[in-house]
């Protein structure tokens, strides 16, 4: 590959399949690695480095496979400078209409010493009979001085000048160790640029580690200096903390395309679903707050910003959700949020409400969401659905209530009940376990009997903070009742649907212009 016509577009090489992959517990199978490699093309990488033939048999079976089914990107095998490295990548590579085999050996002085125990001179020997290798199978060599960024400047430019004079036709420069910080890096290819013979006939790459959260920052400042190859994975996978993050270095070119003035070939709408695709593939969870696909990339839910989204989007944001094949932003309901939020969401979950409810289911969320993590769509719902089903003068209101249970111990609750004329009435009972009890000693106070004839608790949320939803179902008379009530306490939630239906009654029993007795109707006498 030479550089290419357009002077600003930037080649992406993806490493996902091969320094990717170095990432512990991230190793794929033959087809987890071809399904990784079809969406890395349909997301329009140049480059699949598809993995070192020589590491296994499975390596080499994989990396020739892709070559033979993935057409379009450059496909590439990696190899250390010995013969037997060299012939496996070619090898494994040969059957693609694109072949590249990448060389690579350390030239920093510590992997010269300890690692490879070889002088300055025997590297520079061994890089040129390597690349002279690879050049006997393949037009298309790359070649990577290893700890690039810890290498004598002088001696860099050597081993790089001597590599393309020995036919590379990408050099990529690797911060191997991730040692470097952006102006440093900056400087490196700098003087590449100045001091190297044949530099601009040939790709300039960069390869950054993300050891000290540099990788991406590294990577732009190369690009800045005239580097037009990236070396990135998905997620940002890869050895250790990483390497360069595909999706934010082409997120960061195309969001700040005024700055850099550089394009890719990426089709951004697949990264979302890419980066989605190799989580399920490698089991490595993608972290909430990761920069452009994390789960909160575009969720908000601080009451200001959901207020500035709601009006203007760019208030908040600098790239649109759905560039990335992300389906929307997301306002997240919390203790943060505000009432603009809520009464959107409340919205577009089909409920009208008036100003006054609204104010009222305002106050039961903010309540609601100093007890839990996030809110959910089924809270909000709980909460509309109860103001606007519970609006009118209730004859009872839960105040408190404890309840006792366990092996061992005789199940038993104690309950307080605000009576609408502002009275308080308490009482307690036994049961057979505790919502039992407490259904009893709301009985006792409110002097009714209810024959549930069904009874039932669900989770509507997720997690162990989640909602629990009561739902209770009494026969009255021959009339069938029913009331849910949610908590994220599952005996309050009982007792409130329990109480909901004694309410209903009183209301109806009004309604029916039935007279009260002194402390309750008297259709709710309990019947012996
Ligand atoms: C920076 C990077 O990401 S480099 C790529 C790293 N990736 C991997 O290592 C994954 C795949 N690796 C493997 O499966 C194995 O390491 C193999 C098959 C490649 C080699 O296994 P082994 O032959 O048992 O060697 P081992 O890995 O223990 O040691 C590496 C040897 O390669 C030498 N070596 C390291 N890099 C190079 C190089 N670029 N060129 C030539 N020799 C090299 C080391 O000096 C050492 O040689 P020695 O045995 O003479 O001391
Ligand atoms: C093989 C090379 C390019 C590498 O992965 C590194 O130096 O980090
Ligand atoms: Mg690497």
């Amino acid at each position: 590959m030479t550089p290419s016509t357009d002077p600003n577009r930037v080649l992406i090489f993806d490493t996902t399949l091969r320094d990717g992959e170095q990432s512990p517990g991230c190793s794929m199978n033959l087809n987890e690695k071809l399904e990784i490699a079809h969406a890395l093309k349909d997301l329009g990488v140049d480059v699949i480095e598809a993995g070192f033939p020589i590491a296994s048999p499975g390596d080499f079976e994989s990396v020739q496979e892709i070559a033979r089914q993935v057409h379009g990107p450059v496909i590439c095998g990696l190899a250390r400078c010995n013969p037997a490295d060299i012939d496996r990548a070619a090898e494994a590579v040969k059957e693609s209409s694109r072949p590249r085999v990448h060389v690579f050996l350390a030239t920093s002085a510590i992997h010269r010493e300890f690692k490879l125990r070889m002088t300055p001179e025997e590297v520079v020997r061994r890089a040129v009979e390597g690349v002279k290798r690879a050049k006997g199978y393949v037009d298309d060599v790359e070649f990577s001085p290893e700890d690039a960024a810890r290498t004598e400047l002088n001696f860099l430019s050597e081993v790089v000048e001597k590599a393309i004079e020995a036919g590379a036709t990408t050099l990529n420069i690797p911060d191997t160790v991730g040692y470097a910080v952006p102006t440093h890096y900056a400087n490196v290819i700098r003087h590449l640029k100045k001091t190297v013979r044949g530099i601009d006939d040939v790709v300039l790459s960069v390869h950054c580690h993300n050891d000290l959260g540099l990788a991406v920052a590294n990577t732009l400042a190369a690009l800045h200096e005239g580097a037009r190859q990236v070396e990135c994975t998905i997620n940002g996978i890869g050895e250790r903390a990483g390497n360069t993050a595909l999706e934010e270095v082409v997120m960061a070119l195309r969001t700040r395309q005024d700055f850099y003035g550089l394009t890719t070939g990426i089709n951004t709408r697949f990264l979302f679903s890419t980066s989605r695709k190799l989580s399920h593939v490698t089991g490595m969870q993608v972290q909430r707050n990761k920069a452009i696909v994390g789960q909160n990339a575009f969720a908000h839910e601080a009451g200001i910003h959901q207020d500035g989204m709601l009006k203007e989007r760019s208030t908040y944001e600098i790239m649109r959700p759905e560039d990335l094949g992300i389906p929307k932003t997301e306002l997240v309901l919390g203790k943060h949020s505000g009432r603009h939020a809520l009464r959107q969401r409340i919205v577009d979950l089909g409920y009208h409400l008036t100003d006054d409810q609204l104010n009222k289911v305002f106050d039961a969320f903010k309540a609601l969401a100093d007890r839990k993590k996030e809110v959910y769509d089924a809270d909000i719902e709980a909460l509309a659905e109860n103001q606007l089903h519970n609006s009118s003068q209730k004859m009872w209101t839960l105040q408190a209530f404890t309840c006792n249970a366990g092996t061992g111990t005789l199940p038993s609750a104690a309950v307080c009940l605000w009576r609408s004329d502002g009275t308080i009435c308490k009482d307690a009972a036994v049961g057979d376990g505790p919502v039992d009890a407490v259904f009893k000693a709301l009985d006792r106070i409110t002097g009714t009997h209810i024959h549930v004839v069904d009874y039932r608790i669900r989770a509507v949320t997720i997690g162990t903070d989640a909602q629990g939803e009561a739902y209770v179902e009494a026969d009255h008379g021959g009339r069938r009742m029913s009331a849910r009530a949610v908590s994220t306490d599952i005996v309050e939630a009982s007792a409130m649907a329990y109480l909901e239906i004694i309410n209903r009654l009183v209301s109806r029993q009004t309604r029916d212009r039935l007279k009260p007795t002194d402390h309750v109707p008297q259709e709710l006498v309990p019947a012996n």
